[in-house]
């Protein structure tokens, strides 16, 4: 399905409610598993939870989680660790490409006993649950910091928790760092220094009545940002269930977008923001995301709208994602008259002076390329494809942009 956005000015409304971090989400869905007496407040309805939900309570031979890549590598990790099952673990035509060799490699190393049911290196998985009985491995630390997360993830069950060593530049820190916050909450002892990551382990919860609130998502906010920063002066949106200490690296977005002239202020659990300086033209945007990776495309597609410059860095893992990211970008900009030069981990951008109008821009299966675009909407009339992409991670991403007063028809 296509839809037509056209250019609107933002009306005010209530604040607009997030869902939940699909990121802790996930995680404390696999903690849930594993200690079953936690109770989880505000979970994500995102496409990737309610998957990660079904999966876990699944009593299936087969079990496919589509586009979900944490989903994919938490439960690799975890039906690893349930002796006596054997299951096929299995996801979307673009899941089959994206590599977790070297999770397997590391879980196979540690004892497990998963093979490769089409091509080796990438899912589909035959795995078979065992007691895993070695606790010290090391992996690569560049590639993607979901197979660091899975294996933290199930440590603190296995009979002499784990020792891992981070070979390598460590990416995505932000997100390991969300793991081991989420377990030390629950009562999990753990240690991170130089590179080695050492989790004790914890047969039974401490507090048996523990309730987590997981704080609403920072990637989802981007897009408000977006709208936000290609807005007059004054343009105010505010957003809950936010806070200021976050556990999502995302949340630097309050940071990076004061280059767009945006204001970040929190207000109980609300977060505003706010339009407060005119962007000038010689602005030049330059960010390392080697931290917050998910919110590359919506920097891009901001700067694109205003007519900044913009170079980001930090991009390697872009490439193995829902997409590949980085093409996409360039491909789609390109559409819209900009001019994009791409490396295996960079993205540079040149001024904007003109903006097609009426592009069809293609959303790849990649719910962030939709997402990303649609606040363009707000410079030049734009047709986003293949709208159901964005219930990945945001399921009523459209409703709140029409509450916003976006103008659609289809
Ligand atoms: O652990 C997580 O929840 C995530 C880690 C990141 O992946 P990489 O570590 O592969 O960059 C991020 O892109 C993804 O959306 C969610
Ligand atoms: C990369 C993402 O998700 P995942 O890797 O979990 O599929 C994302 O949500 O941008």
């Amino acid at each position: 399905m296509n839809l037509h956005l056209h250019q609107s000015t933002i009306h005010q409304t209530n604040a607009i409610q997030i869902t939940g971090s699909k990121s802790e989400s996930n995680r404390l869905l696999l903690l849930q598993a594993l200690y079953p007496e936690i109770k989880i407040n505000n979970i994500s309805n995102s496409d990737d939870s309610v998957l990660m939900a079904k999966a876990l309570a699944s009593k299936d031979t087969v079990i496919d989680i589509h586009h979900a890549g944490t989903a994919m590598r938490f439960l690799t990790a975890y039906f690893s660790t349930q002796e006596g099952k054997t299951i096929e673990l299995t996801g979307s035509k673009r899941m089959k490409e994206r590599p977790i060799a070297i999770l397997v490699d590391a879980l196979n190393q540690l004892g497990a006993d998963i093979t490769y049911k089409e091509n080796q290196g990438f899912p589909p998985l035959l795995i078979t649950g065992k007691k895993l009985t070695k606790h010290k491995v090391t992996l690569k630390a560049n590639v993607s910091s979901q197979y660091i997360s899975a294996l933290l993830l199930v440590a603190s069950k296995l009979e002499n928790g784990l020792e891992l060593t981070l070979e390598g530049d460590i990416t995505s820190v932000p997100y390991i760092k969300m793991t081991l916050s989420l377990l030390e909450e629950i009562g999990t002892k753990t240690k991170f220094q130089d590179n080695v990551i050492t989790i004790y382990p914890q047969q039974q919860l401490a507090d048996k009545t523990q309730q987590l609130t997981v704080e609403s998502d920072w990637s989802s906010a981007s897009y408000f940002y977006s709208i936000v920063a290609m807005s007059a002066i004054g343009t105010t949106i505010s957003l809950s269930s936010y806070k200021q200490n976050s556990l999502q690296g995302d949340s630097a977005l309050a940071t990076i977008y004061n280059a767009f002239g945006v204001t970040t202020t929190f207000k109980n659990n609300t977060v505003v923001l706010q339009k407060t300086e005119a962007t000038s033209p010689d602005t030049k945007i330059n960010f390392d995301l080697k931290n917050a990776p998910d919110i590359a495309q919506t920097i891009s597609v901001t700067a694109f709208g205003l007519g900044l410059e913009c170079h980001l860095t930090g991009l390697h893992t872009l490439k193995i994602k829902e997409t590949d990211r980085l093409v996409a970008l360039k491909t789609e900009i390109e559409k819209l008259g900009g001019q994009v030069a791409i490396t295996d981990n960079s993205l540079t951008l040149k001024k904007a002076i003109n903006w097609h109008q009426n592009v069809t821009i293609a959303s790849y299966n990649d719910h962030r390329m939709a997402m990303a675009f649609a606040p363009l909407a707000l410079k030049v009339p734009i047709i986003i494809e293949d709208l159901k992409v964005v219930s990945k991670s945001y399921p009523t991403f459209w409703d709140d942009l029409a509450a916003l007063g976006f103008i659609f028809s289809v």
